[in-house]
């Protein structure tokens, strides 16, 4: 069965946001907005290693290959890990408004078990936006990018200034991507758009 709650579906006055215009060009390859992102960074050696890229619209594709140690069940994806996947997937739609934004709520819909080794092909869209709040989609196939949904889920993120993360985050880690001499990824560690 899936559904979702009343807090996942975007009130009256929500509309279809505009692209940004200098979001990524569609089939541009987002990369890793943090290296130490479980879901997306190259430093992180059991992480996700999620690579995103850009689609049409309001639109992003990714994909994940399922390791030996995002295991839940003998040779299968952990269900928390494919919900990471997801959120990763989702939060980077974020990009294509060039909002800086978190996940307030992840619905998720796990269809059928995904085993160690498989790609999962992900899709993810936005739906509505509703002043601070982001409401979006997404769907993980198994067996190529047109087998069968494996996990789906609604999500709403809502957008946050950069002070979310520099006021909140531990300070080791904040002092450190603050100081990193590269301008791009001292920005993008904070989700912030260069
Ligand atoms: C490229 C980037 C990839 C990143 C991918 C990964 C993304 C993530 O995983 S981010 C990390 C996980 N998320 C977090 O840590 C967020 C933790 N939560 C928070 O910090 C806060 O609760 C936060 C910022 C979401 C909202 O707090 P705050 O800014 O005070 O806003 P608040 O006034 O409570 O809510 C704003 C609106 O959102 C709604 N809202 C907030 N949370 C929820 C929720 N869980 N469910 C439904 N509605 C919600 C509120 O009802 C309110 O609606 P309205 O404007 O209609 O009154």
């Amino acid at each position: 069965m899936s559904g979702t709650t009343s807090a996942l579906t975007p009130p009256s006055y929500a509309v279809v946001p505009d692209r940004h215009p200098e979001a990524p060009a569609p089939g541009e390859l987002l990369g890793s907005h943090y290296g130490q992102c479980f879901g997306c960074g190259t430093g992180q050696p059991h992480g996700l290693h999620l690579e995103a890229r850009a689609g049409e619209g309001l639109r992003v594709s990714a994909e994940f290959t399922v390791r030996e140690v995002h295991q839940g069940a003998p040779g299968l994806a952990h269900g928390g890990v494919l919900a990471t996947a997801l959120d990763e997937t989702l939060g980077s739609l974020n990009w294509l408004l060039r909002a800086i934004a978190v996940t307030g709520r992840l619905e998720t819909d796990f269809k059928l078990p995904v085993p160690v080794g498989s790609v999962l092909h992900l899709e993810a869209e936005i739906k509505a936006v509703a002043g601070r709040k982001i409401y979006s989609t997404a769907t993980g196939r198994i067996g190529g990018p047109e087998g069968p949904v494996a996990v789906r889920a609604d999500a709403l993120f809502i957008q946050v200034k950069v002070e979310h993360f520099i006021d909140n985050g531990r300070s080791e880690e904040i002092n450190a991507a603050m100081n990193d001499p590269d301008q791009v990824r001292r920005a993008r560690a904070f989700e912030v758009n260069p």
